[in-house]
Parts: structure tokens; C-alpha cells; sequence
């Protein structure tokens, strides 16, 4: 049986876990049911494996004939024995570390795709691979990005999400759109890795052909929906692929979700102009060409990084007294759309979390009506807006029970303080969202930073598809959980920040069974069952956008050093972890003094540069080191060997003497410093 007629009739094999979502239809429901409420009181560890990158781990691994294929932070691959975790080979695709610093949301990967005994891997440096699935040596390996193609100056690839697979085909996209990037998704021949089509998901910047099958509909109907002179002819405009692509086999369709605006700023990216299609969307496009079939765009007017790229599930609904094939989704912007899945016809949709961007959805069309207040980028005031830039749903899969008909919903409240800038000057290796970023070296505990956390919020919402209403909720400690699988034993399974291991009863939310992974865990759980025995497994490790951005008041909500690993959980487990220690690490005290001007100065550096991988106010955020403890603040000239030179490279740290000048990057040294006075002494 082929690997597609095999995904097709995956409840045929329920031990395996074929492809990222376990089926087509990406509901991530197990049809086990050895675990189950009356049998979890002997739901134990059965084994665990040492990861070997303390990062974000965020794969769903797969499992083929007892076999567990995953990805860890920096794209590398594990093939684990799934019943005793006994590594049987591994894969390093040597990323290089200097692309650490052209990520948004750290190093991660999302998982593998498998077809007729390959496994298929996207890389952090773009390159898709190829793999023999019985050693891990590689078959073919090709670069995702086209050299040729109009892309904008501001160039920031990366790969973070998981190849699919359908009809032969290896569908992948791509992130960069903090930075500068034009998206697209690209579809490459498995057997050959030769690519048979790419569709863009903006206009070309001089509305030319890009000889792809995006063509058309961009030239007559998206470039209209984008103002000619707005800074997205350089910035390449967004709209990155960067997680789900979903084939339906039912319409024989692929779906794609495209993110958000570059730069962010609607004002400076499109002069306030335009709903620029095809930012924020749903796009439907046919598997063997890439011809464009329908769109559904959720946010026009983009300003607030919302994008679409959050999971993208089918389902069969009874709707209207009849059945209706739809697809699901619950993207960044707050609100649960059902869509026609034949021709994206809006059915209905309704806020699962606190918005306040919009008033609501059009009836009939699904439009949202904004609050004029929102358009920060266009008003030229600022606005605190809900949900923030992480989403009211970020990349924490949803997972749906056929048996209870609800979708299990890993939601999140992280409002953000946007304010537009009025000038934009592209920095080539920052972020450039178009946000008025001010030197700011105040304290954390400003009374606007600690309203904002005491709005923190995570939940797991259990939401009915057909009525658009929650039907449980279990409030968790904060905002950036992991995503759910759902089981017939009734079971919802997910990992938490916090650095816990729940399963859930499905129908009440009732936490029926608790474990302490030691660490914070952002990806999503699988099940599957080799001899007789059904196994939970779950990547846990702190990371991920959330994970290195929250520092301070913040973190401590949630929150937890890395102690990267793979768990399995089955009946009667004897595995156990062995204790760990987080004492700290004794430190030099900082340097005596520093010089506050250049302090300020620096503190907008670090905004520019540095705060999303190591962490908002240079509090510690768990995952990369304490800068505030670090050697290299003793000295001007060892931090600019590497903040400047890239001497840590190899960590993922590349030098940014290209971006900033000497007296620049002192600065920053100097902000750090200062942070390290008004914070270390601290309880
Ligand atoms: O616009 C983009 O290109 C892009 C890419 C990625 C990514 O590739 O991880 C993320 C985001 N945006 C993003 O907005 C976001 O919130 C996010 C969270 C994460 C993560 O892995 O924790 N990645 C990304
Ligand atoms: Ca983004």
C-alpha cells in the first residue's frame, strides 16, 4: 500500500502516526482507547530521550512500523525505537548557526514528512532533504528558495513547519516576515526533488509574471488590494507559508495558510491602502499545478501580525439540517471560522477569545468590522490591542473528537501595545515591523507592563464547531501552552508551560492525570500503539516565540529552564526521570558602572536586535544564557568580538557589525549592564 492510500485509511493502521496531523483532515484524533478514563491511574513514563539541543522543541514526531521519526530545534533528526526510545540513527543537517539570528521565534522545527520510505525535512537554512528512511542518509536535497525570483530587498528565509506530503508531491513554505520576505509555497517532486510548481502569495512589487501559477490571480485581483508605493515593494510585503499546508483528499484540494504583513505597519507597508490580498488567508489551490481555486482572507488590512497560519483542519458538520464537508480554523486574529471546504464560502464564525480589534464578523461574508481605534498604523495612535502579536491561537496544534464533536482549542490571551512609526528605515538584519521603537530602560514593573501582565492568560477551550460556543474551559496558568491530541478513550492529552503533562476527560475537562516534565512544552502530542500496547509521546522543551521574548514578571507565570527530551507514556511505564537541579550557576558580579546615556541608547538597540531571542528588559527568559551574568559583559572588547565579530556563531549568535557601528553595540553593552544593577539584586 502506498504511503498516500495508507494516510488515506489511516484508521486502518492506528498504531502509526503517517503524517503531521495523523490524517489528511489533520484532526489529530487517535482511534486508541487502551488509555482511558478507568484505566489512567497506571498511565506511567515508559521511557524518555535526551535531546541533545536545549531550545524550543515544537515536531509532532511520526511513527511508522514502530519507528519514531522526529525533528529537534536546529532541524536535526532522531529515529528512536518508539517502545524503548533506543536511538537507531540520527541526522544532523549542519545548519549553520548564523541563521539563528534570522529567525523571529527560535530555531525550532516542527516535524518530518513521510512517503514510500523517505522522510522528507525542511531546514532552518531553507534547504528541503531528503532522507532514506531505514539510515538517514540522504537521497536528494534542494534549496527552497529561488534565486531568481523577485523577492524584495529585505531577504530573511527560514523554515520552521513541517513538510506535507500529497500525490507525490512535498508541499513547503516558509517564515521571514519580521524581518522582509515576499511568501510563497513551493511543491517539489518526492521521488526527484524537482520543484513542479511555487505560488506567491503577494504580488510581484512591479506586478510583472513570476512565470508561476500564482500568476494571474495576483496580476488582476491581489495587486489592486495593495497601494504601488507602499514599502512592501521592498519588504517583499509578508504573507510567509510558515506552518499549515493541509491536502483534502475530499476536494482534492490543498489549503494554505499565509501570515502576516511586512512590514507590519499597514500605513508604511501600503499607505493605509487596500486589503492586501493574500495576506492573512486561507488560499486553495489544485495539488498537481498550483492553480488558484479560492481564498478566504480573514484579516485584510493587516496590522497586528494575524497571520493564518494556524492549523487548518476539515471535518464533516451537520450544518443545516445536512452534512457539510468544512474546513476549521482558529487563526492568530481571535476569531473561529467553518468554511465551505469545496469553495470557501464562509458558513460562520465567532470570537473564542476577548478581541477588541474588531467588532465583529459580517453575517454574510466574514469580513470583520474593525474598530477604527485598532488601526494604530493608521491613526497614529497607539492601541492596545487583544489578542497581541502571539494570536488568541498560536502554533499549539487543535485536535477534534468525533465521539464528543468538539475541537480542543489551546487558547491564549498576550495583548500587546502597538504604536506605528512614522518614518521606516529598514535595518538589514533586525526586525522591521514599522513600530515606533523608543529608547526605554525603564523598569519592568512599570504599572503599564504589569497591567499587561496580569492580562496573561492561557486556557484550554473544548469549542463546538456547529453552535460556536465553548463548552468547557480549564483556565492554566498562563499563555503559550502546547497543542492537544484527542483520543476515544475520551482523553485529551497536552503539555504545558508550566512544565506539566495533562490528559483531560474530553467530555468535562476534568484533569485526570498530571506529570511533571521539567520543563516547558509548546509542541503536540501522539499516540500510537506498538504490540499491543497504546503509547502518549510528547516532545518537551521551553522555547518558541513566547518562550524567548517572556522574561521577568512575565516568566514567572509560566515558564521553566530547558531540559529538552522525548517522553512515552504507556499503562504500567517504569521509566522515571532522574531529579534535576536549576540551582543558578554562580556568576561574576557585573561590571561596577556604567554610562547611563549610552545605556539608553543601548536599550534601543536591543529592542532592535536583540530582545526576541534573548528576551524582553535582558531578563532571563531559560532558554539562552543570562546576558546579565554573561563573562563577555566584563569587557568591551570580548562582547564585540562577539556581538560584533560572531565569535559564538556556531551558537546560533552571528555578529552584527554589518547592522550596527562599534559605539552601537557598546551601547548595548552598557543597557546590559545597567539591567543587571536594577534587576540582579532583586528577590
Ligand atoms: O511571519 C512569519 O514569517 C513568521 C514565522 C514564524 C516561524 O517560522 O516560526 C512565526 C511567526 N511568523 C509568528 O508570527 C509567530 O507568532 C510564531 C511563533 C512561532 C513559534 O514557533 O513559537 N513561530 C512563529
Ligand atoms: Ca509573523
Amino acid at each position: 500500500e502506498s504511503t498516500g492510500d495508507a494516510i488515506i485509511h489511516a484508521d486502518d493502521h492506528p498504531g502509526d502516526w503517517l503524517i503531521h496531523g495523523r490524517t489528511y483532515s489533520e484532526q489529530r484524533y487517535s482511534p486508541l482507547m487502551q488509555i482511558n478514563a478507568k484505566t489512567i491511574g497506571r498511565l506511567h513514563l515508559a521511557w524518555h530521550y535526551d535531546l541533545d539541543t536545549n531550545r524550543g522543541q515544537e515536531a509532532t514526531p511520526l511513527i511508522v512500523n514502530g519507528i519514531m521519526y522526529t525533528t529537534t530545534a536546529w532541524s536535526k533528526v532522531k529515529a528512536l525505537d518508539a517502545a524503548t526510545g533506543r536511538l537507531l540513527w540520527a541526522y544532523d543537517p549542519k545548519v549553520d548557526g548564523r541563521v539563528g539570528v534570522r529567525g523571529c521565534c527560535d530555531i525550532v522545527n516542527r516535524g518530518l514528512g513521510y512517503w514510500n520510505g523517505r522522510l522528507y525535512l525542511a531546514t532552518f537554512d531553507n534547504r528541503l532533504i531528503a532522507l532514506d528512511s531505514k539510515d538517514g542518509k540522504v537521497v536528494w536535497s534542494v534549496n527552497t528558495i529561488p534565486t531568481d525570483a523577485d523577492l524584495g530587498q529585505q531577504q530573511a528565509y527560514t523554515i520552521t513547519g513541517a513538510p506535507r506530503i500529497a500525490k507525490g508531491r512535498v508541499l513547503i513554505g516558509n517564515g521571514g516576515a519580521e524581518f522582509g520576505a515576499r511568501g510563497f509555497i513551493s511543491a517539489f517532486d518526492a521521488e526527484t526533488g524537482r520543484l513542479d510548481w511555487r505560488f506567491f502569495t503577494v504580488p510581484n512589487p512591479h506586478n510583472r509574471p513570476d512565470h508561476a501559477p500564482s500568476d494571474t490571480v495576483l496580476m488582476t485581483r491581489a495587486y489592486p488590494t495593495w497601494s504601488p508605493t507602499g514599502a512592501w515593494v521592498r519588504q517583499g510585503g509578508g504573507g510567509t507559508v510558515w506552518d499549515s499546508i493541509v491536502y483534502d483528499p475530499v476536494t482534492d484540494l490543498v489549503y494554505f495558510g499565509a501570515g502576516n504583513g511586512s512590514p507590519w505597519s499597514y500605513g508604511i507597508r501600503s499607505n493605509g491602502k487596500g486589503d492586501n490580498l493574500f495576506l492573512d488567508s486561507i488560499v486553495a489551490v489544485k495539488p498537481e499545478t498550483g492553480e488558484y481555486v479560492w481564498h478566504f482572507q480573514e484579516t485584510p488590512e493587516d496590522q497586528w501580525d494575524y497571520t493564518s497560519t494556524q492549523q487548518i483542519m476539515t471535518l464533516d458538520l451537520p450544518l443545516g439540517g445536512q452534512m457539510r464537508h468544512v474546513i476549521v480554523h482558529a487563526p492568530k486574529n481571535g476569531f473561529f471560522y467553518v468554511l465551505d471546504a469545496a469553495t470557501g464560502e464562509f458558513i460562520s464564525g465567532r470570537n473564542f477569545v476577548f478581541v477588541n480589534w474588531a467588532k465583529g464578523l459580517d453575517p454574510k461574508t466574514g469580513r470583520p468590522i474593525f474598530n477604527p481605534a485598532a488601526q494604530y498604523s493608521v491613526t497614529g495612535k497607539p492601541f492596545y490591542v487583544f489578542p497581541g502579536d502571539m494570536g488568541g491561537h498560536g502554533i499549539a496544534a487543535m485536535s477534534y473528537s468525533p465521539r464528543t464533536g468538539l475541537v480542543y482549542l489551546p487558547t491564549q490571551q498576550v495583548p500587546d501595545h502597538l504604536k506605528g512609526a512614522r518614518k521606516f528605515r529598514a535595518l538589514p538584519d533586525g526586525w522591521n515591523l514599522g513600530l515606533d521603537i523608543q529608547p526605554d530602560d525603564r523598569m519592568p514593573s512599570t504599572e503599564e507592563q504589569k497591567a499587561a501582565v496580569r492580562d496573561l492568560r492561557g486556557t484550554l477551550v473544548a469549542w463546538d464547531p456547529v453552535s460556536q460556543t465553548a463548552r468547557w474551559e480549564v483556565v492554566q496558568k498562563g499563555p503559550a501552552n502546547g497543542g492537544t491530541l484527542a483520543t476515544a478513550g475520551d482523553l485529551v492529552f497536552q503539555g504545558l508551560t508550566d512544565g506539566t503533562f495533562h490528559a483531560y476527560d474530553a467530555h468535562d475537562g476534568k484533569d485526570l492525570f498530571s506529570f511533571d516534565a521539567q520543563s516547558g512544552i509548546i509542541a503536540s502530542p501522539v499516540s500510537y500503539r506498538i504490540g499491543g500496547r497504546q503509547y502518549v509521546a510528547i516532545e518537551v522543551g521551553w522555547g518558541g516565540s513566547y518562550g524567548l521574548f517572556a522574561t521577568g514578571l512575565a516568566r514567572q507565570e509560566t515558564g521553566s529552564v530547558n531540559h529538552s527530551r522525548v517522553l512515552a507514556f504507556a499503562l504500567d511505564g517504569k521509566d522515571h526521570l532522574p531529579a534535576v537541579s536549576d540551582a543558578p550557576v554562580p556568576s561574576s558580579p557585573p561590571p561596577a558602572s556604567f554610562v547611563p546615556r549610552q545605556a539608553l541608547a543601548g536599550s534601543q538597540q536591543y529592542q532592535n536586535y536583540c530582545q526576541y531571542c534573548h528576551g524582553a528588559n535582558v531578563e532571563w527568559n531559560g532558554v539562552l544564557p543570562d546576558l546579565r551574568k554573561s563573562p563577555a559583559i566584563q569587557d568591551k572588547n570580548s562582547f564585540y568580538a562577539i556581538v560584533g565579530k560572531g565569535a559564538l556563531s556556531s551558537f546560533g549568535m552571528d555578529g552584527f557589525e554589518k547592522s550596527m557601528k562599534p559605539d552601537e553595540i557598546e551601547s548595548i553593552r552598557q543597557f546590559i549592564i545597567e539591567r543587571a544593577h536594577q534587576t540582579l539584586s532583586q528577590p
